[in-house]
């Protein structure tokens, strides 16, 4: 696990996005897995400027999304597919069929899980972003989720919940309880893996994946046995390491 401290959130942006152009230069068809939250949204807005300025072209990019909540429409503003398009896809040339997001709205949620999962196995992603929880949770795989865990359905912890209120008018009681999503063993099999975390609220979930034992009570701890994943990370997120 390689780790770079950048001064501020733009420059941790900036370097996240210096690895962003190698993989979709050198790899015009490459795949990849993409996460929601706050964390990569300065990276986000680093490609749609770059798209825009100097052409770089997603066209034979093939996206993956981490995880999606259960029970809300795919157009409600928070869902995962609202903010993937908000905040990305709809200022790049990312086809609408080469773009996946687990289905949050499924009437059989299981076989989602299934299905999503088959897509998964079918590929391997060549550039994994993911943010941390402060919980130390990765996609929505929660403390306790066993590393072998493929794509499934998730209730959310109380501290997640109460984190993403943020998001739903700072009312716990409007932040969906489940969310389906994919799980440790899949991001374990991304090629390359950055990390993006922010904020002093991140330090102790950034200082237990790093420094901690690998543990399923941080389940961000098993990127350290991955064979090739960068955390970017600012000073206050890194103030505990
Ligand atoms: N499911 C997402 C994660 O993929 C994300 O990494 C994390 C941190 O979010 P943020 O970057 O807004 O702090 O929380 C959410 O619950």
């Amino acid at each position: 696990m390689k780790i770079v401290v950048a001064p501020d959130v733009q420059h941790v942006a900036e370097a996240a996005f210096k690895v962003m152009k190698n993989t979709v230069s050198e790899k015009k068809d490459a795949v990849l897995g993409l996460a929601t939250g706050s964390s990569p949204e300065g990276l986000y807005a680093l490609m749609a400027k770059d798209h825009s300025e100097n052409g770089t072209s997603y066209q034979d990019v093939v996206t993956y999304n981490l995880d999606e909540y259960v029970g809300l429409p795919q157009n409600h503003s928070q869902s995962y597919y609202t903010f993937m398009h908000e905040k990305l896809f709809q200022y790049i040339d990312v086809k609408e069929e080469n773009i996946h997001i687990p289905c949050g709205c499924a009437q059989d949620e299981e076989k989602a899980c299934h299905d999503y999962e088959n897509m998964l196995a079918k590929v391997r992603i060549d550039l994994q972003v993911l943010g941390i929880g402060s919980d130390g949770h990765i996609a929505f795989n929660e403390p306790g989720t066993p590393f072998d865990s493929l794509v499934h359905l998730v209730h959310l912890k109380q501290q997640t919940i109460h984190d993403n209120a943020r998001f739903f008018d700072h009312d716990e009681s409007k932040v969906p309880t489940m969310a389906i999503t994919t799980g440790l063993a899949d991001i374990m099999r991304c090629r390359k893996i950055i990390l993006i975390a922010t904020g002093a609220n991140k330090a102790q979930a950034v200082h237990d994946m790093v420094k901690g034992p690998v543990s399923t009570s941080c389940p961000a701890s098993i990127l350290q046995k991955h064979p090739d994943t960068v955390v970017f990370l600012d000073e206050a997120a890194a103030s505990k390491l």
